[in-house]
């Protein structure tokens, strides 16, 4: 279950090699709010996303989709808490301060890593989220993130 459109497509100008639409060799994932606090994500790898055997799924991508799944969840809770839809009015933009991911299993190369990210805490100045990845029914990495609020020309 999910709510409304993908935030990536709501959140203009965003050229990231993760999440950006405007980013044609990126990996432009989408993401879902379910519910209050909550969001969802699903990932399908390509088979060039590979770690060293084939079959596993690398752990950089691993932490670039973690990361801009979070990332793009704060900056659309930040527009929720302004009362406004995401990407209308003046924008509201976080960058990642932290960035800690713990690889418990290797993901399957040729299945969809399905992630949820859930908000921590948020304060005027950053929001603190966890996020669980998934693949094929089974937990592969946990993070704990600190997005911070940064200014337009940041
Ligand atoms: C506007 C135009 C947009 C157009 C386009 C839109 C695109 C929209 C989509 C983008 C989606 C991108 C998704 C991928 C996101 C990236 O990949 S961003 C790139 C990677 N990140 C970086 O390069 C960040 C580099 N670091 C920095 O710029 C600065 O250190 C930071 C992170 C902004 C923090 O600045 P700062 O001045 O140190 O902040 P400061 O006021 O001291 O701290 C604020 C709060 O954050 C906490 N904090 C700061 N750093 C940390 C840390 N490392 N660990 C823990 N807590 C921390 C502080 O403790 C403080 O907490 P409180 O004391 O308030 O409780």
């Amino acid at each position: 279950m999910r709510d409304g459109a993908a935030i990536q497509d709501q959140i203009p100008d965003n050229h990231c090699f993760g999440c950006g639409p405007q980013n044609d060799h990126g990996l432009q994932i989408k993401s879902y709010w379910r519910g209050e606090n909550e969001s969802v994500c699903e990932f399908t790898p390509l088979p060039h996303h590979c770690a060293g055997p084939t079959r596993y799924l690398n752990g950089g991508i691993i932490a670039t989709v973690i990361d801009c799944h979070t990332i793009c969840t704060a900056i659309a809770d930040g527009y929720r808490q302004a009362g406004r839809d995401t990407g209308t009015g003046n924008k509201i933009w976080y960058a990642t301060g932290k960035l800690e991911v713990q690889y418990r299993a290797p993901a399957e190369i040729d299945e969809p890593v399905e992630l949820t990210a859930k908000i921590l805490e948020r304060t005027e100045r950053k929001t603190v989220l966890s996020c669980e990845l998934k693949s094929a029914g089974r937990l592969c990495a946990t993070a704990n993130v600190v997005a911070v609020r940064v200014p337009d020309n940041w």
